[in-house]
């Protein structure tokens, strides 16, 4: 992926008529399959200046993708008027420096941080061990597996790399997997059993939070699955996975 950058010097009286012609002009953008997202914005400390980033695929599908492409042409028919007014126009590669903000709470505060993910798996753990279908998975556990799994979990949901750093991280985690052939019912049984120790320690309740909870344990369980079977070879090494809340941020009521 590769961001451009196009700054724009627009005089007051041209502002109005230059961002509808950009409102046109997103269409045919929006609509290039080169074009992963797009935002134009306005300085609040010099309203002349405006900024239009866009993020594509790559430069060469830029240049000549989206330039000698069928959306080109009525996307260049809504800002030629502008072009001289442009200051700026580059690519910029995106560099390890980048990440989120504070001000929303990860997965791993709302959830109620290591303590709550300890209930979480000590809880669950209790679940399956008696569990006829899945308890025998488990059978030969080690003791300190329900705090390793809360490790795991708090690291994806945003809090300390504790489990990469104190337990070997991803590929640790994958090799208590492999040639497990977990089923299908027992997959959901997992599920299942995770839910409703969630319930039993007041995991919280609201859609927000368990719409993204559930979306990584169905993620997580479809993986550990496929990775469980007989000639399954997954990547050896990559990332603790980072979940986030997805398209539904968690809804805080102004005060
Ligand atoms: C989101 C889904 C899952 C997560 C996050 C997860 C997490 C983990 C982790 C972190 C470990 C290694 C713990 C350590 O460091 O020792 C592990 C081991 C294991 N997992 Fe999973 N797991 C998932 C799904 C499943 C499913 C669906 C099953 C089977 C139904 C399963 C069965 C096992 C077994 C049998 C072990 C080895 C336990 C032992 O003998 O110590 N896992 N899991």
């Amino acid at each position: 992926m590769i961001v451009e950058y196009i700054r724009y010097r627009i005089h007051a009286d041209r502002a109005q008529e230059f961002e509808t012609a950009y409102r046109r002009a997103a269409v045919p953008l929006a609509n290039a399959p080169q074009c992963v997202d797009y935002e134009l914005t306005r300085c609040v400390d010099e309203p002349a200046c405006y900024v239009l980033r866009i993020t594509w695929t790559s430069a060469e599908d830029h240049l000549e993708g989206f330039r000698k492409g069928p959306d080109f042409p009525a996307f260049l028919a809504e800002i030629r008027p502008y072009v001289t007014d442009i200051e700026e126009m580059r690519h910029y590669e995106v560099t390890g420096v980048r990440g989120r903000g504070s001000s929303v709470p990860t997965l791993y505060d709302w959830a109620g941080g290591a303590e709550a993910l300890d209930r979480l798996t000590e809880t669950f753990y209790g679940l399956v061990r008696k569990d006829e279908l899945i308890g025998p998975l488990f059978a030969h556990m080690d003791p300190g597996h329900p705090r390793y799994v809360a490790m795991w979990l708090g690291e994806v949901f945003g809090g300390p790399d504790r489990y990469t750093r104190e337990r070997g991280g991803y590929p640790h985690m994958l090799s208590q997997h492999l040639g497990k052939g977990i089923t299908e019912p027992q997959r959901r049984r997992w599920v299942n059993l995770l839910l409703d120790a969630a319930d039993e320690v007041g995991l919280p309740g609201d859609p927000e939070f368990r719409a993204a909870f559930l979306g990584y344990i169905e993620w997580g369980t479809r993986l550990a699955f496929a990775n469980s079977q007989p000639g399954a070879a997954p990547p050896a090494q990559a990332p603790v996975p980072h979940w986030g809340w997805g398209v539904a941020p968690p809804y805080i009521p102004k005060g």
